[in-house]
């Protein structure tokens, strides 16, 4: 595995392909890594029946931006928040539940020790809503006030990391 610890962000850019947490300051390297958060008008987005196909394809590209891909379905969207502590990612997973609770729409979550992956579509009739679109906003609304870190930065597994956090 690549030593990644003691280099700085864009170097591990500039490795990894990955971008930075600050996803959603616009920058147009944001999206080079990965073809499926790179808007383009070929894209063909699952929307599903009912849905306002025009108003979601507009909205779609500022979900892509800010880090949400769609997934391998083109029926939903996806992305991972990294956090310091484990704390914040059980905090960041309890208010994402809590949020979904109220709108009766259900992420599916995986829980990491420093990370927290989340994705929306919906089942029932299949394919992306105005109401995963909606909730991953919300989303990104409540990891701004948890506060999240580059990947770099998250919270790791191993020796050095305290049980603790
Ligand atoms: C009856 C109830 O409204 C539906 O089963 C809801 C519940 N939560 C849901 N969550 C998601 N993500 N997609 C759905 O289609 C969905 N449907």
């Amino acid at each position: 595995m690549m030593a990644t610890k003691n280099i700085s962000r864009s170097a591990f850019f500039i490795l990894t392909g990955k971008p930075s947490h600050e996803a959603c300051i616009k920058s147009p390297f944001v999206n080079i890594p990965s073809q499926r958060s790179l808007f383009n008008p070929a894209m063909q987005p699952m929307i599903a029946d009912g849905e306002d196909r025009d108003e979601l394809t507009k909205v779609l590209p500022t979900l892509l931006e800010c880090g949400w891909q769609l997934d391998e379905n083109d029926s939903g969207v996806r992305k991972i928040y990294h956090l310091k502590t484990y704390t914040k990612v059980l905090d960041l997973h309890h208010s994402i539940g809590v949020g979904s609770k109220s709108k009766n729409h259900h992420p599916e979550m995986t829980t990491k020790s420093g990370s927290l992956a989340v994705h929306w579509t919906t089942h029932h009739p299949r394919g992306l809503s105005a109401k995963d679109i909606f909730m991953a906003k919300y989303c990104d609304e409540v990891a701004r006030t948890i506060g999240t870190v580059d990947e770099l930065d998250a919270q790791r597994c191993g020796p050095s990391s305290s049980q603790t956090k």
